[in-house]
């Protein structure tokens, strides 16, 4: 990959030309100014000067000469910040566009490593961070570094003196500032990191804080916040001291600056001064210099943060995601068959060198209903999301219908599909969108949409959602419970028709009326056509599909009707058995709590 830096210095390279140019340009006229106020004041107190800049016979032509110096290099060094922040913007845009599509494409199992707030704060800090070198870096390192070769030369032109004193203090400034300058920057660096932890913390906090107050969790969590905190405090404490001996430094620069150059000149200059070179002089270094030494140690500081960012960014942006490497499968080459909606053989799953699907041989044909179950953690969830290719699963044949499911697009393989994930989905948009799922839909689609929540068993009238179709649902509206999600859910699969269903343990928010409505009027009614796997741990849903799924430990270990599961495999039995207590027991512990 090419490395962010080299990016933000050669995109538009011109413009950083430009921004080099502007700022030679302020640097230089800066200082002519002096030049041309020596001229004036040499010539109106008649004193003879060695060394002429200009000359003029109207003194007045020496004060419109400064005049313009200082004008115009104000106007060179506004336009190096607008250049600079422009260029800035602009690669802000491209980064911000590179880590949302980063963001969009890492797929579920690579993602799970990475905290939301870690990925907020790439977006919120590093993506501006990353531009500083253009918007801070290049015009502060410009004009510190224009301003500081030009003016020792200035000197040594105007007053013949050494160059040695003042370009030995400046190396002792520069190398001191450098140091103070990666000490910030490392504060910068803590600075970042805990605020991304922070906020990873408090969006966890945020999301579930009913659950932990009821859990009695809030003390645990205030400790852990206040401890996260305490060590941020610490830090912006180190930074801000830091940052204060930075400044303290650079204000006093300036005397020390006076200080040698006057020095230099008493010790070793070889002729009179003039009332205007000696002017010149304290307008050089007394003002002319103040800029560029305050701002250098802010100009390191800048760029270690800048670089920082970059890297944080560049790490992010190079994430892979997780490839599971082809395994010698245990199954014979497959042909596809045209029976078959969907074909799979030997799909494998590796997430950090765990085997989470071993070996996965699947034919489902079309309009076949099929339920995988099996205990908890025994990777139904991921053989689905396998399925739509949003994990890094290798797979020695997947076709769907006569697709090469590996060589068609990813959005052709989801196009295939209708997906609902086991904790429901919800947009804070209207009911009418949820169920559409496109914003500002045309109401002439209303019965398709009003038909789809009815044989989802969403009752318009009875769900409390006032303003029907219009409703507005999720965060921003009204909140659903666990059932209405699924139901929206199961609604929206409805109205896109999609070939195959993949539903992830959607009815275990149902009461069981309602499970069997949707059985008879969805599941086998109105989806009676279409290819279904459905992921559930309800043995009452076990009757009424074609074929069952038996997983354990990432394999499919048998599989058939109940009837014949129950039959011949004591492990089935057990998992039964299981389910079936864990059922009685929930039943009970919510009848004791009526
Ligand atoms: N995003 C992920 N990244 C890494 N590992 C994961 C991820 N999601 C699940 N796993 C792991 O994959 C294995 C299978 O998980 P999966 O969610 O498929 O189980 P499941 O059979 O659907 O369980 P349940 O019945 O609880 O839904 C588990 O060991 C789990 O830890």
């Amino acid at each position: 990959m090419k490395s962010l830096l080299s990016e933000v210095i050669f995109t538009r390279f011109y413009a950083r030309v430009a921004i080099l140019f502007c700022s030679l340009f302020a640097a230089v006229l800066g200082l002519m100014g002096p030049f041309f106020q020596k001229e004036f004041i040499d010539h109106i107190s008649g004193m003879q000067s060695r060394f002429h800049f200009i000359q003029f016979d109207n003194p007045l032509t020496y004060v419109l000469g400064a005049f313009l110096c200082v004008l115009l290099g104000q106007a060179f060094s506004q336009l190096t910040n607008f250049l600079s922040m422009r260029e800035s913007l602009f690669m802000q845009k491209i980064f911000a566009q590179r880590v949302y599509e980063k963001t969009l494409n890492l797929q579920v199992d690579t993602m799970s490593g990475r905290p939301v707030g870690e990925i907020v704060s790439l977006y919120a800090t590093d993506v501006q961070g990353a531009t500083v070198f253009l918007d801070q870096t290049l015009p502060a390192g410009c004009s510190t570094l224009f301003p500081l070769i030009l003016a020792p030369v200035a000197i040594s032109v105007l007053f013949d003196v050494p160059l040695w004193p003042i370009v030995l203090l400046m190396i002792t400034i520069a190398s001191f500032n450098t140091f103070m300058a990666f000490r910030q920057s490392k504060f910068f660096f803590n600075f970042k990191q805990l605020a991304a932890e922070r906020i990873g913390l408090v969006n966890e906090w945020v999301q579930n804080i009913r659950t932990i107050r009821i859990l009695g969790w809030t003390k645990h969590f205030e400790s852990n916040i206040f401890a996260k905190r305490e060590v941020e405090t610490n830090n912006r404490v180190m930074m801000v001291t830091n940052g204060q001996i930075m400044n303290a430094i650079s204000s006093s620069i300036t005397f020390i600056l006076n200080v040698v150059a006057l020095g230099t000149l008493v010790f070793y200059s070889k002729h009179q001064l003039t009332t205007g070179e000696l002017l010149a002089l304290l307008w050089i270094v007394g003002v002319f210099l103040t800029r560029p030494f305050r701002q250098m140690p802010w100009f390191f500081t800048f760029a270690f943060d800048s670089w920082t960012s970059l890297k944080r960014l560049e790490d992010f942006l190079s994430t892979e995601n997780n490839k599971t490497p082809a395994l010698g499968s245990k199954t014979r080459e497959q042909k596809r068959d045209e029976k078959f909606a969907l074909q799979v053989h030997g799909l494998n799953l590796v997430i950090r060198n765990r085997k989470i699907l071993d070996d996965i041989n699947l034919d489902v044909a079309h309009g076949e209903f099929v339920a995988i179950v099996g205990e908890v953690g025994s990777g139904k969830s991921m053989l689905l999301l396998s399925l739509l290719r949003e994990t890094g699963a290798n797979f020695n044949f997947y076709h769907l219908g006569e697709k090469n499911a590996l060589q068609i697009s990813l959005d052709d393989v989801r196009g295939q599909f209708a997906y609902v994930p086991q904790e429901g989905f919800i947009m804070s948009a209207s009911l009418r969108e949820n169920v559409a799922f496109v914003y500002d839909i045309d109401p002439d689609r209303d019965t398709m949409v009003e038909e789809s929540l009815k044989l989802a068993q969403f009752d318009l009238s009875g769900e409390r959602v006032e303003k029907g179709l219009a409703t507005e649902i999720g965060e921003r509206g009204v909140n659903l419970s666990g059932g209405q999600r699924q139901r929206v859910g199961l609604a929206r699969v409805h109205y896109h028709q999609a070939p195959i269903l993949l539903l992830d343990d959607c009815l275990s928010a149902v009461d069981v009326d309602t499970e069997q409505k949707l059985f008879d009027q969805l599941l086998i009614g109105a989806w009676k056509d279409r290819t279904r796997l459905l992921v559930t741990h309800r043995l009452s849903a076990l009757h009424r599909v074609d074929r069952i799924l038996f997983m354990e430990d990432g394999r499919i270990i048998d599989q058939g009707t109940f009837e014949e599961l129950l039959a011949r495999s004591e492990k089935f039995r057990e998992y039964t058995t299981s389910v079936a207590k864990e059922a009685t027991e929930k039943n009970q512990s919510e009848a004791s709590h009526v």
